[in-house]
C-alpha cells in the first residue's frame, strides 16, 4: 500500500486487517504524535517496539485513555488553556485528538476553531510549544523544495495556507496565522474524513505590517514589513512549485488573505494547482445556502430578495459574487442578477469613481442605478442603501462589530416582513451585531445567522436557534470531494455544488438556515459526494475509480474513506528498512 509517512506504511495483513508497518521504535517512536498511543500500546507492541519501561504498566483502553484526557480538559479554566491543552495532546498522540474531538465535536469546534482560534493566533507566538506544519518564510523561500523535503509525510493532500495578512476578522497576524491552517485542517479531519497524515498547515510568512510584532522579541516570524508586488509572487510561486512536485496529488486551501493579495492568489494558481480561496468561495458558497434556506422559510424565492452585503475585502466579494451566480442558475440573466445585489464598504456604497481594485469594479453602481435615492454625502451610506435599495437581505462580512445597528436594521424591516440578516464577521468579538438585538429589534421577524456560535435566542416566548453560518460547513467537503476525485481544478460548478448541497441538507432540519453544528461530519459526507460527482461530469476527475460509480456507489466510496479515529496495530519493519 501506499507509502504515507517516513515513519511507517501502511499494510494490509493477510487477515486483510490494515496495520502501520513502522520504521522506528523506542523513545522516537512515543515522539511522533501520529504513531503514539502512549498508554494505549498493547503487551506486544511495547515487547516489539521497544516501549517496555517507558510507558506505565496499565495498558489503558481508548475509552479509557480519552475519559482521562476530557476530564482534565475540563478542569481547564479559559478558552485559550482549553485550546492549548487540546493543541498540546494533538501534538502528542493525534489519534487521542481526533477520538475526543469526535466525541465531544460541538463542545469543542468553538475551542478548536471559531472564535478561540482567533485568540490562538494573536498570541501564537507567547505560546509556541512544538512544530506542526510547515514555515517558508523570507529567510528560506528559495530552499522551500528542500524544505517541504524535510516534511516526513509523503502523501499530503491538502494543504491550508496563509499568508495572515487578513486572519478573520482580524487582519494582519503575521506567523500567527499558523493556528488557522492547523485549526482548519483539523476539521477538515474530524469533519471531512481527510486523515491526519494527508494534511499540512503551511504559514507563508512574507513578513507583518504589523509594528507591534516586529518590535516584539518573542514574536516568531521574520521581524520586517511584507513582501509586495513581484518578490510576492516570486514567493508565492517557489511554494507552489515545490508543492506541485512533491504532492502532485496536493490541494490547497488559500486562507485568510487581504483583499489585495486574495483574488490575485486565487485567479494566479487556480489552474496551475487545484486550489481554491476558502474566504472568497467558501464563504460564498456558505452565505448563499444560508440564503437559499432564509428565502424558503419566507415561503419566497432567492430571486424575491435584494441584497446588501458589507464589506468588500475577500469574504463580502466571494459572498456577492456568489449571490449573483446563484440569482443566475435560478434563471435571472446578469443585468437583473447584478441589480439585485449591492456592496457597500467603508466609504458606503460601491460606485464607480471611488478607487476599486478589480475584482470589486463590477459590483460598482452607476448614478443612474440610485437616482431618486436620498444621500447625504458623497457616497450613499449602509443606511441610505439599505433604505433606498428596497433591501431585504443584509450580510456583514466587514469585521466591524455593531455595524448593524438598530436604525438599520429598523429599515430593513421596514422593506419586508422577514428580514434576512447574517452578521457573518469572526470572531465573536467582530460580529456585526448581536443576534439577540437583532430579533429583539424585528420583534422576532428577523432570520439570522452568524458567523462564529452564537447560543439560542429567547424571545418573547420562543427559542430562536442562531445557524452558525460558517464556512466550516463547506471547505472539510467541498476538500474531501476534490481529494476522492482527484480534482484536476476546482471549478466553480464543484463550489456551487457544495452550496447546493448545505442547502439542500439544511431543509431536513425544519426552521433552520443551517444545519445544527453536529451535523457537521454529516453534512460534509453529503458535500464531498456532490462535490466528487460534479469533477466527475465537468471531466476534471483524475481518480478513475470513481468515474462510472453509480450515486450510491460513489456514496458508499467516500464514506469507505473517510478516515475515523482508532488504533491500528503497529508492527516493526524489516530490520534494513529501519530508521532509528
Ligand atoms: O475561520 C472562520 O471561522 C471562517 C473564515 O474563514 C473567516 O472568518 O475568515
Ligand atoms: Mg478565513
Amino acid at each position: 500500500m501506499a507509502q504515507v509517512s517516513r515513519y511507517y506504511d501502511v499494510k494490509r495483513g493477510p487477515d486483510g486487517h490494515r496495520y502501520l508497518s513502522v520504521k522506528v521504535t523506542g523513545f522516537s517512536l512515543l515522539h511522533i504524535p501520529l504513531l503514539n498511543k502512549s498508554t494505549g500500546f498493547t503487551p506486544e507492541e511495547r515487547r516489539f517496539l521497544g516501549l517496555e519501561g517507558l510507558v506505565p504498566p496499565h495498558t489503558s483502553t481508548f475509552e479509557e485513555q480519552k475519559q482521562r484526557t476530557y476530564q482534565r480538559y475540563l478542569q481547564q479554566v479559559t478558552d485559550l488553556d482549553k485550546h492549548e491543552f487540546m493543541r498540546a495532546l494533538q501534538d502528542r498522540n493525534e489519534v487521542l485528538f481526533y477520538g475526543i474531538l469526535a466525541d465531544h465535536l460541538e463542545e469543542l469546534l468553538p475551542i478548536l476553531y471559531t472564535p478561540t482560534v482567533g485568540e490562538a493566533v494573536r498570541v501564537f507566538s507567547h505560546i509556541y510549544r512544538y512544530p506542526r506544519g510547515l514555515s517558508v518564510s523570507t529567510l528560506d523561500v528559495e530552499r522551500v523544495d528542500e524544505m517541504l523535503d524535510n516534511v516526513p509525510l509523503d502523501d499530503v493532500r491538502m494543504i491550508v495556507a496563509t499568508d495572515s495578512s487578513a486572519i478573520l476578522g482580524i487582519g494582519d497576524q503575521g506567523f500567527g496565522g499558523m493556528a488557522i491552517s492547523i485549526g482548519k485542517l483539523s476539521l477538515y479531519t474530524a469533519a471531512g474524513g481527510v486523515g491526519p497524515d494527508k494534511t499540512l498547515p503551511v504559514e507563508l510568512d512574507v513578513g507583518t505590517n504589523r509594528q507591534d510584532l516586529i518590535d516584539d522579541p518573542l514574536y516568531l516570524g521574520v521581524h520586517h514589513t511584507r513582501l509586495t508586488g513581484p518578490a510576492y509572487d516570486e514567493f508565492l510561486d517557489s511554494f507552489v512549485e515545490a508543492v506541485s512536485s512533491r504532492y502532485p496529488k496536493a490541494i490547497i486551501q488559500w486562507e485568510d488573505f487581504a483583499r489585495g493579495t486574495a483574488f490575485h492568489v486565487l485567479n494566479r494558481y487556480r489552474k496551475v494547482i487545484p486550489s481554491f480561496n476558502d474566504d472568497i468561495q467558501g464563504t460564498g458558497a456558505m452565505a448563499l445556502s444560508g440564503l437559499i434556506s432564509a428565502a424558503r422559510l419566507k415561503g419566497e424565492t432567492l430571486q424575491d430578495q435584494v441584497f446588501v452585503v458589507v464589506g468588500a475585502g475577500a469574504g463580502g466579494i466571494g459572498v456577492a459574487g456568489m449571490i449573483r451566480s446563484g440569482l443566475m442558475r435560478a434563471g435571472l440573466n446578469a443585468t437583473e442578477a447584478a441589480a439585485r445585489v449591492y456592496v457597500v464598504d467603508r466609504f458606503g456604497l460601491l460606485m464607480h469613481g471611488q478607487s476599486l481594485e478589480d475584482h470589486q469594479l463590477s459590483f460598482a453602481k452607476t448614478p443612474a442605478d440610485i437616482g431618486g435615492w436620498d444621500v447625504a454625502g458623497e457616497w450613499p451610506s449602509l443606511y441610505e442603501t439599505v433604505k433606498a435599495s428596497g433591501a431585504t437581505a443584509l450580510l456583514g462580512l466587514s469585521g466591524v462589530p455593531g455595524l448593524f445597528n438598530q436604525p438599520v436594521v429598523e429599515a430593513l424591516h421596514a422593506n419586508t416582513e422577514r428580514p434576512i440578516i447574517f452578521p457573518l464577521s469572526n470572531p465573536t468579538a467582530n460580529v456585526e451585531a448581536q443576534p439577540a438585538d437583532v430579533l429583539r429589534w424585528t420583534d422576532g421577524a428577523a432570520i439570522v445567522a452568524s458567523g462564529s456560535p452564537f447560543a439560542d435566542v429567547e424571545f418573547g416566548g420562543r427559542t430562536y436557534p442562531i445557524g452558525q453560518g460558517n464556512n466550516a460547513f463547506i471547505f472539510p467537503g467541498l476538500g474531501f470531494g476534490a481529494i476522492i476525485s482527484r480534482a484536476r481544478e476546482i471549478t466553480d460548478g464543484m463550489i456551487m455544488a457544495a452550496a447546493e448541497t448545505l442547502a439542500d441538507e439544511t431543509a431536513l432540519h425544519g426552521e433552520r438556515v443551517y444545519p445544527p453544528i453536529a451535523d457537521i461530519r454529516a453534512v460534509s459526507l453529503k458535500v464531498a459526494v456532490r462535490v466528487a460527482r460534479q469533477a466527475i461530469f465537468e471531466g476534471v476527475a483524475a481518480e478513475r475509480r470513481v468515474r462510472n460509480l453509480t450515486d450510491d456507489e460513489l456514496a458508499a466510496f467516500v464514506e469507505r474513506r473517510f478516515w475515523r479515529p482508532h488504533y491500528l496495530p503497529l508492527r516493526k519493519a524489516d530490520d534494513a528498512q529501519m530508521l532509528l
